[in-house]
């Protein structure tokens, strides 16, 4: 097995823009998402204004009063979009002490029309605060959220080098005619004594395709798993992105597959890539007692909501394959299980993602799925993921 990563490394993006050091770039790129899962990007083409706006914003945001943040909350919306007070999100039956708002790229809802599977409504407009009560601020995630989807879409093509592929060869599962849209969120996490459990967010794997995440205050406290199971901390280096791979959205047993027999099955980095790719768990701690709070920003890349496997499972050159086989088996973490992940469409795993971190949403918008993921009703505690 190659050695195990003891730091995530850093890539700097000005090497994979110049044709002398591209190369470079690109072994460090695939040492990188066979081996690590993770990376820093720094110097990328996301302009530090376009942070340090950002970044002023994010307090103002959370301090806005709680009935104006209540009135955006995410459960009125079918698409997941919205405000979440502390403690409504879970990871591994237990409360994640994080506040939040999720955001996405611009992206129309589409009418239900008749039969169309649920998954459809997932995507849609997001809840902003209102223009008066904090100008600006819409135009500037907007502004940043298209910063990074360009980022993206360069850096997929990297990715496909990287692997041994064309550059376009990962273009498929971004088919903008078969609906794409990408979702961000700003989280706060406030310190211990502020809240009661050292969890901020617990372990897991991303969905979607690649995040992007932005660590906008200068706390530790995310931590990605290496193959021997030990905690390896992903300190905040300014401007740069911590990117790392996805898994898909996690799935559950209770929705029975026949329900969707007749549709695609999804795809996502590590899967598609016959776990060439690495998704590794990761998890982030609260700040300790008498601190000010973290605030960070994810962006996860996501891809067509429907894509079958045949078309989505990717060919590897035998050199490149050689490097899984080295690096070994991914552990067994006790992170949330994606096993089912391949057999469903990629948006009915987001949607599956979505109610169980947020069954109270679903409870409204999907009450079906809620019922089947949910039987005895809302959980008190220990139930969702
Ligand atoms: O806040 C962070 O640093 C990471 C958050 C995260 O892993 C997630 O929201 O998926
Ligand atoms: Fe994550």
């Amino acid at each position: 097995m190659a050695s195990d990563f003891t730091a995530v490394p850093v890539l700097d993006w000005p090497l994979a823009t110049s044709p002398a050091t591209r190369a470079q770039f690109l072994a460090e790129l695939l040492h990188a998402l066979v081996n690590v899962g993770f990376l820093y990007l720094s110097h990328p083409p996301v302009s530090p204004e376009t942070f340090d706006f950002l970044t002023a914003y994010i307090p103002r945001l959370f301090a806005l009063p709680q009935d104006r943040k209540d009135a955006r909350r995410m459960a009125q919306s079918p698409h997941f979009l919205g405000y979440s007070r502390l403690g409504v999100e879970w990871t591994k039956g237990a409360a994640d002490m994080r506040e939040q708002w999720d955001f996405g790229t611009p992206y129309e809802a589409e009418e239900q029309r008749e039969g169309l599977p649920d998954y459809r409504r997932l995507w849609g407009p997001a809840q902003w605060p209102a223009e008066d009560e904090l100008p600006g601020f819409k135009e500037t995630v907007l502004e940043y959220l298209k910063q990074v989807t360009e980022l993206s879409e360069l850096f997929i093509q990297l990715v496909a080098e990287a692997l041994g592929l064309p550059s376009d060869g990962l273009a498929r599962f971004f088919d903008e005619k078969r609906g794409v849209m990408h979702r961000s969120k700003i989280v706060k996490y406030p310190p211990l004594g502020e809240v009661s459990s050292t969890q901020g967010v617990g372990p897991h794997f991303d969905g979607g395709f690649l995040t992007f995440l932005f660590q906008a205050s200068d706390h530790r406290g995310l931590q990605v798993q290496n193959l021997a199971g030990d905690w390896i901390d992903v300190p905040p280096i300014p401007y740069t992105f911590v990117i790392n791979i996805g898994k898909g959205a996690p799935a559950v047993l209770a929705v029975p597959l026949c329900l969707y027999a007749d549709l695609r099955t999804p795809a996502a980095l590590e899967t598609v890539t016959r776990g060439l790719a690495c998704a590794t768990s990761h998890q982030v701690l609260a700040p300790p007692a008498g601190s000010s709070p973290r605030y960070s920003v994810p962006f996860f890349l996501n891809i067509a909501q429907d894509l079958t496997l045949g078309e989505a499972m990717l060919d590897f050159p035998p050199e490149i394959l050689k490097l899984k086989e080295q690096r070994g088996a991914l552990s067994t973490t006790d992170s949330v299980n994606y096993s089912e992940f391949d057999r469903l469409p990629a948006g009915l795993v987001t949607l599956i993602g979505r109610v169980k971190s947020h069954p109270d949403v679903a409870q409204e918008h999907y009450p079906d799925l809620f019922k089947q993921i949910f039987p005895q009703g809302l959980p008190a505690h220990g139930e969702a993921y």
